[in-house]
């Protein structure tokens, strides 16, 4: 007999990832690697104004907007992006449990289809979760540019799910995506994604009892392999999502112990089996894109990879981000002292008349200085010293951004943050941050100087 809600009276769905809604309607879910355009096709669709930007990890909880097409209405939910659904990081987690748990109809997974082989990792991922998936290959005008042809026909063939090209930022492919998903219908054929033997043997050894267990509530093959990873936090989901832990049925504890003690056997521990199911992916993923990428220019290919190189080598990539990061400060600070001079010579030439102005109207002493010498002059002192720092420094930032520089800052310095704890992205938020101190620190040092 299966676990049910109702058999251990657990409660059934937390409200993060509960979706209000008809039976008519369609939930979505809107997946794929960072900074692929999710948010893009998201906004485009709904008309909302989802956070977009060049850098990866913008969006780390799910958003939510709805649009009706040809009467229906469908919801669509933008989840984080996320290079593997093996919950690494929490942004996988939000990921995983919202295609797992949150029972969209389709999961929609946007590629790039300039880098598709990477990106098809993710989608191999998805289909062992579920098949009610459509891939969406976006980006591709960027890969007209740089003369890579995907052929979207012999990737559906590959994939055995319908899929959709897209250019999301000029809006185009964008009625294609929304009718596939008005017809959508499950193919028969399913893509048979394989590990090597002893892994196979594993798996085969505990998905029956899963089956019973977890009822077609999720896909008892996927499970499997996950409980033979030791992937405690899918098992804290299931208990959350789902109402039942699995870690309380003995039976299956001592199938999955004796499985690993087996796979142990034959040298393939917690690590080596990681490995081999990233090299399966990782090769399947090669051998579609193999099929259905034609790269023309390999000169701008080989170009990029080189500016690549250097943006991110050990040598190379972290003087040059110290460099750019000095000279962006620099602008910004040097730069903004003259505007910042003649603002400041502006605003204050209006605090006299003010007073006047103030004593002319018979306001008492005490309310002339009030306004004139504290709010006014306040308000002038944080208007001169700020305004022009910020008209610099965010235009140059959205510049690197658009340069596509920001995720390579991030990349270089994740291995640095990940000893704190941290990650890579998290340098980005910090550059902000120390712009806004070195802001706040000139604000300090100004109003003491006219202070004096
Ligand atoms: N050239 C081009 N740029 C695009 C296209 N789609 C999105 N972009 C740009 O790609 C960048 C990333 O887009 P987002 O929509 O924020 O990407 P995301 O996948 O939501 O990113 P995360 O939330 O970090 O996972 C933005 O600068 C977009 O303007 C496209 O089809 N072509
Ligand atoms: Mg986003």
């Amino acid at each position: 007999m299966s676990l049910t809600n109702q058999s251990t009276g657990a409660f059934a769905l937390d409200h993060e990832l509960k979706i209000e809604r008809t039976s008519a309607d369609r939930v979505i879910a809107i997946g794929g690697n960072p900074n692929v355009g999710k948010s893009t096709i998201f906004n485009s669709l709904t008309g909302l104004n989802q956070h977009t930007g060049n850098w990866p990890g913008k969006t780390v909880v799910n958003a939510r907007g709805s649009y009706q097409y040809k009467g229906k209405n469908f919801i669509l939910v933008d989840i984080p992006g996320t290079y593997s659904l093996m919950a690494n990081s929490q942004e996988e987690e939000v990921a995983r449990d919202f295609i797992c748990f949150g029972d969209p109809d389709v999961t929609v997974i946007v590629l790039d289809a300039t880098c598709l082989e990477r990106n098809l990792n993710l989608v191999l991922q998805t289909l062992e979760i579920t098949d009610r998936v459509v891939v969406c290959v976006n980006l591709l005008d960027e890969a007209r540019r740089k003369k890579i042809n995907v052929n979207l026909k012999a990737l559906a063939k590959s994939l055995h799910v319908p899929v959709i090209g897209t250019s999301a930022v000029s809006e185009q492919g964008l009625d294609n995506l929304m009718e596939e998903l008005y017809t959508y219908a499950p193919s028969e054929e399913k893509l048979a994604i394989t590990y090597p033997q002893p892994i196979e043997e594993a798996i085969a050894s505990i998905t029956p009892q899963l089956e019973g267990l977890l009822d077609e509530k999720i896909n008892a093959r996927w499970t499997a392999i996950k409980l033979l990873d030791g992937n405690v936090s899918l098992l804290d989901s299931i208990q959350k999502y789902l109402g039942f832990d699995l870690r309380a049925n003995e039976e299956l504890m001592h199938e999955v112990r004796k499985a690993n003690a087996v796979l142990m056997l034959q040298h393939i521990g917690q690590d080596q089996f990681r490995e081999l199911l990233v090299t399966s992916l990782v090769e399947k993923s090669e051998q579609i894109a193999a099929n259905c990428v034609m790269t023309q220019n390999h000169q701008s290919d080989s170009r990029d990879r080189k500016i690549d190189k250097i943006l991110t080598s050990k040598a190379t990539g972290i003087p040059i981000m110290i460099l750019l990061l000095c000279l962006v400060f620099w602008i910004t600070i040097s730069g903004a002292n003259v505007p910042s001079e003649l603002l400041s010579g502006l605003l204050f030439s209006f605090e006299e008349p003010l007073k006047n102005f103030l004593a002319f109207m018979h306001f008492p002493l005490w309310a002339q200085s009030l306004f004139a010498e504290g709010m006014y002059r306040t308000l002038a002192w944080v208007v001169s010293v700020m305004l022009p720092p910020m008209a610099i420094f965010f235009p140059l930032f959205s510049l690197l951004e658009d340069l596509g520089y920001l995720p390579r800052v991030a990349f270089n310095l994740d291995h640095a943050f990940k000893k704190a704890g941290a990650c890579g992205k998290q340098a980005l938020t910090m550059w902000v941050g120390f712009f806004r101190i070195s802001c706040k620190k000139s604000l300090q040092y100004s109003s003491t100087w006219h202070i004096m």
